[in-house]
């Protein structure tokens, strides 16, 4: 998908919600585990329900991958449904890749041709040659992470390197990688205060913003500081979507959640 239509279905729907198919068979209602495949059960339920109030959907890996091949099937029926049902919506493979350049190929090959995902996240610390084959696809988004969401982030991410911080120099470093302007950065909700800064290095670029809900982050906060013209944010919830009700209305409920951020998400935008 090119980022001109995801700018134009976020004006349209009023929402930079993205849901995050974070899909825990230990969380899911008990009467999906009688299904031959309760995960893809399950996130066809919460897509239907969700999908007029958010403009993406963002599997994290780990989740399928954790089931084996079962998992990896159930990944791809939820890909197959969305690209077919909803191919307005933007995917995230929610993977955190990156090694040398003819295996990062592999892994862009096996997103964003076997999967068919518009998008990865990626782990930068590689550095250009095992970033730029993910930019080598065309219509296809990298999402590097630039600051993440949890505590630990302050263990590397925040470092000083010379006179920066290693996490600005993962930005201002990889807008000089060819086709850099596929690029989007990872920057977690809980780190709200450092978006005026990270305006200043990647002003138009798209932020994914993981860390609303349950890990204490603000929406308001980041669209104070990290909102463009263009809203350039998806902002994601998993787990407060997903698992707000575990029993047989589980999709209902998960739809009012979704409505209650998209609400929010439309406040914000009435003041640009
Ligand atoms: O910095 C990061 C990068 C990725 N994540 C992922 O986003 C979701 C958040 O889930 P919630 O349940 O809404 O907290 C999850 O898949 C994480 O692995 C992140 O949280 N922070």
């Amino acid at each position: 998908m090119e980022t001109a239509q995801l700018i134009s279905e976020i004006k349209r729907k009023k929402s930079f919600l993205c849901v995050g198919l974070d899909t825990d068979m230990d969380k899911i209602p008990a009467h999906l585990l009688k299904e031959e495949d309760p995960i893809f059960e399950f996130n066809k339920a919460i897509i239907d329900a969700t999908q007029a109030h958010c403009v993406a959907y963002k599997p994290n890996i780990a989740f399928y991958e954790a089931y084996g091949i079962p998992g990896w099937k159930s990944l791809q029926r939820t890909m197959d449904y969305l690209n077919t049902n909803y191919p307005e919506q933007f995917t995230i493979a929610d993977a955190k890749r990156g090694d040398i350049g003819n295996t990062s190929t592999r892994y862009a090959k096996a997103f964003f041709e076997t999967l068919h995902f518009d998008s990865i996240t990626i782990a930068p610390y590689m550095g250009r040659d095992s970033v730029e084959p993910f930019l080598a696809f065309e219509d296809k988004h990298t999402i590097l992470l630039a600051l993440t969401s949890n505590p630990g982030a302050f263990d590397l991410q925040t470092k000083s390197v010379g006179n920066s911080q290693l996490y600005k120099e993962v930005l201002k470093v990889s807008t000089n990688y060819k086709n850099a302007e596929r690029l989007m950065y990872v920057v977690g909700a809980t780190k709200a205060e450092y978006l005026a800064e990270i305006r200043t290095i990647v002003p138009n670029s798209f932020l994914l913003v993981p860390g609303i809900g349950a890990q204490g982050g603000s929406l308001e906060e980041v669209c104070r500081f990290g909102m463009t013209k263009d809203v350039g944010l998806l902002v994601n919830s998993s787990r407060g979507i997903l698992y707000a009700s575990n029993e047989r209305d589980f999709a209902s409920v998960a739809k009012q959640k979704a409505i209650e951020l998209q609400l929010q998400m439309k406040e914000q935008m009435e003041k640009l």
